[in-house]
């Protein structure tokens, strides 16, 4: 059973520490948000400033080899930074299993879920977690995640949790076309004449796959689900389930556009790594979800990412025209390190790279 809300002396303990997430807080019942999870007022949603003329672009993948697809890929990681693509040969019934193994994970009771926390996972590549960085954040996040590196099959065989495992790898490995399909489209442009080894590994080398979980929450104007950043992969492989809630930062700077769910479809987003690769050109844009007042909403991103090793910087060929480059030489995983150890704080990530 779990403890009623008048229990909960130490709310923190019992969401972070005893691994009940915001999952089992939500299950106690409780009516109201508890402080720690209040918002700053700027750091609420402005529904004001949400816009509907405007919407990301949605790319039709089916004919990937006609270069006007290549082209509308390219112009929407400059504009926008997010787009949708459809008909992307990723099955659906692919997208549908890996949602129902987030259900799956997340439905574990408390004693399950806590095995795969930062203090008791036997691997620093499966974590159970909650809110972003709880450590560093001055208001909690309304979400619980598992976040899983990708190192090998058999090490995410021997490892991942069995509720989830297999749909994730097989979400993993299906959606590797298009990742490879796009990220040709967008080198391209940069002048970059062939993915060789060094490249892949620069832009695809390291994955890591995160099944989200955001709960129903009783003051969702308060809150968050999660707040204002940008992601710092290479590109991220969003799967949304159909609540809807997630926002991205217009083109104006100051509105927010929604990112409507579609059956079937995947969200993509440019990382910090391919905007820095790019030397700005690709743009990582701000994006943020909001609480569920009514629904239990879960995404699964995919991010690609450069590996932990290497050391990303605008690339040769695109400062080879004379452009001054913006971005200095840096090791990735310095990089993740730094966006892991403050808080969510928009685009100000990518400031640690800048010459
Ligand atoms: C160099 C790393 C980043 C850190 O390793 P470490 O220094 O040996 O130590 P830890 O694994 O203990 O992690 C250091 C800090 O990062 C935090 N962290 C370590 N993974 C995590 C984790 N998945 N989640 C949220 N904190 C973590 C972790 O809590 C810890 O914080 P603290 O205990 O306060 O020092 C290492 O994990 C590494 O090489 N990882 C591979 C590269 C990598 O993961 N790249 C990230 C790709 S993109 C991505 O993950 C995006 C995530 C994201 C997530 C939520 C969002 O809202 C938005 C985006
Ligand atoms: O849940 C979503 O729609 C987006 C989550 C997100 O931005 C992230 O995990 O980086
Ligand atoms: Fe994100």
């Amino acid at each position: 059973m779990a403890p009623a809300i008048s229990d909960l002396r130490d709310i923190t303990d019992f969401v972070v520490t005893k691994g009940n997430g915001v999952k089992g807080l939500a299950e106690t019942g409780l009516v109201s948000l508890p402080k720690q999870y209040v918002q700053p007022l700027e750091e609420r949603m402005d529904m004001g400033k949400v816009v509907t003329e405007e919407s990301i672009p949605v790319i039709d993948m089916s004919k990937w080899d006609d270069p006007k697809v290549a082209d509308s890929i390219c112009d929407a990681a400059e504009k926008w930074g997010f787009f949708q693509i459809i008909n992307h040969d990723v099955p659906l019934e692919v997208l549908e299993n890996v949602k129902e193994a987030t259900h799956r994970f997340f439905g574990l009771r408390a004693e399950e879920k806590r095995k795969y926390s930062k203090e008791n996972s036997s691997t620093n590549n499966v974590r159970f977690g909650t809110s972003f960085s709880p450590q560093a954040e001055r208001s909690l996040e309304w979400k619980d995640y598992l976040s899983l590196f990708y190192v090998s099959e058999d090490e995410a065989s021997a490892l991942w949790p069995p509720q989830c495992k297999d749909q994730a790898l097989e979400y993993m490995k299906r959606s590797e076309p298009v990742i490879k399909r796009l990220l040709d489209a967008l080198t391209e442009r940069l002048n970059v004449k062939e993915i060789d080894k060094t490249k892949a590994s620069l832009l695809m080398g390291s994955k890591r796959i995160n099944l989200n979980y955001y709960p129903i929450c009783p003051n969702p104007e308060l809150t968050v689900g999660v707040g204002r950043h940008s992601d710092v992969s290479t590109l991220t492989i969003l799967l949304q389930d159909d609540i809807g809630g997630l926002y991205v930062r217009g083109i104006g700077g100051d509105n927010w556009v929604h990112v409507p769910p579609i059956t079937g479809s995947l969200v993509i987003n440019v990382g910090d790594a391919l905007q820095i690769m790019s030397n700005g050109r690709y743009k990582s844009i701000e994006h943020r979800v909001i609480a569920n007042g009514s629904k239990n909403r879960i995404s699964v991103p995919i991010f690609v990412n450069p590996r932990p090793n290497d050391i990303i910087g605008p690339l040769p060929e695109v400062l080879e025209s004379g452009e001054t480059p913006v971005y200095k030489q840096i090791l990735y995983s310095d990089y993740v390190k730094h966006f892991f150890k403050k808080a969510h704080d928009g685009k100000k990530t990518v400031d640690f790279a800048k010459i």
